[in-house]
């Protein structure tokens, strides 16, 4: 139910999907204990809610059980204080004022005082919700499940047209989201490059970036998160045989320059030109006898046995590549990071 507005979209979807869900369980073919709807971070909660009080048949079969918000206690305060367009909501604010449980989570990521703040903040919005602190989002079940919370009277009173299904709500029009699907693969070097320096630059106002990446010679899927400028990437599973390399990137954020993102990442695709330049550019041949930094004061002499060497996620430098792989004189095989007489020179 991804497509469009979450917020405006999704009700009749939504409706669809829990008569489904409904008509499976009576029929005895689904045995569940909850429907659980994550929204983005971008939806207005108030009407995903609604749908729970004016369609009388998902009436019959459900009950609001709670809503529960995720804050990101790094970055939280920076969307509350968002400036939006008249007569825009601030998602922010809502979804913590629609809560009825808050967990702040990222508690690692600030200080005690910090986090106080926050929660004196939070509280000011919605001082009903009980705040929970957690990290990587670690709760028991029991903390977000069977909760009994959502109290409509509350809610009435908190905002009197919640019922009020012909209401419309405004959106914040400088936040846009960008999905990128790119065929073939990026160079590691390159997207570590251009994503640090976006992020590092712009990361104020990209809220997230998520994505699977092909990068070039590396067996695995990489995964990649981001929220705001902090991020970072981990190996997943195998790309599958015959499985085409393509890389999918997301970002959400403010006044994304669309174009500028897909010309950006499209100019990390790993080519054969690109190799070919790396290569011009090194100092050694195969085959040619240097001498290598082993040691703070140590040179060992060997043989260049490859240039631009795949490291091993072992190396500890998964899917980086070293401009050289060399042969120790004694018969070890050794990396060296880096084409400078500081590490690598001739024999
Ligand atoms: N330091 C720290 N990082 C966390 C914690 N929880 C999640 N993360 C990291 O945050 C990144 C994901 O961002 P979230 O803010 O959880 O993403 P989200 O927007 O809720 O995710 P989507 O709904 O998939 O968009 C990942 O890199 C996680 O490893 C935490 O408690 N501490």
């Amino acid at each position: 139910m991804m497509n469009g507005c979450i917020c405006c979209t999704v009700r009749q979807d939504l409706i669809v999907v829990l008569k489904r869900i409904s008509e499976r369980v009576s029929s005895g073919k689904l045995n569940i204990d909850a429907v659980v709807i994550e929204t983005t971070g971008m939806a207005d909660p108030a009407p995903v809610a609604q749908t729970f009080f004016v369609d009388e048949s998902v009436q019959e079969c459900f009950r609001l059980d709670g809503i529960v918000t995720l804050v990101d206690a790094k970055h939280i305060e920076q969307h509350l204080d968002e400036e939006k367009a008249e007569g825009a909501e601030n998602e922010a604010v809502e979804q913590v004022a629609f809560a009825d449980r808050l967990l702040l989570n990222k508690v690692d990521l600030v200080d005690e005082a910090e986090l106080a703040r926050v929660e004196g903040r939070l509280r000011a919005i919605n001082s009903f919700a009980p705040i929970q602190r957690c990290q990587q989002s670690q709760v028991a079940v029991g903390d977000v499940l069977e909760l009994r919370a959502f109290d409509l009277q509350r809610t009435l009173e908190m905002d009197d047209g919640f019922l009020d299904t012909d209401a419309e709500h405004e959106h914040d029009a400088s936040v846009s989201s960008l999905a990128i699907v790119q065929p073939g693969e990026v160079d590691a070097e390159l997207l570590e490059g251009w994503i640090g320096d976006l992020l590092r630059d712009r990361g104020a106002d990209i809220f997230r970036t998520k994505g699977i990446l092909a990068i070039a010679g590396s067996p695995k899927k990489c995964v990649f998160q981001g929220v705001h400028m902090i991020f970072n990437s981990a190996l997943g599973g195998e790309w599958a045989e015959g499985e085409p390399r393509e890389s999918r990137l997301v970002f959400i954020g403010k006044k994304l320059q669309h174009e500028e993102l897909r010309a950006g990442f499209s100019a990390c695709l790993a080519t054969p030109q690109l190799d070919a330049q790396r290569r011009a550019a090194l100092r050694f041949e195969v085959g040619a006898h240097v001498q290598c930094k082993v040691a703070p004061d140590e040179w060992a002499k060997g043989r260049v046995v490859a240039q631009l060497y795949r490291n091993t996620p072992e190396e500890g430098r998964a899917g980086g590549v070293s401009p050289y792989q060399v042969e120790l004189d004694g018969g070890d095989l050794i990396f060296v990071p880096l084409d400078d007489d500081q590490v690598i020179r001739r024999a």
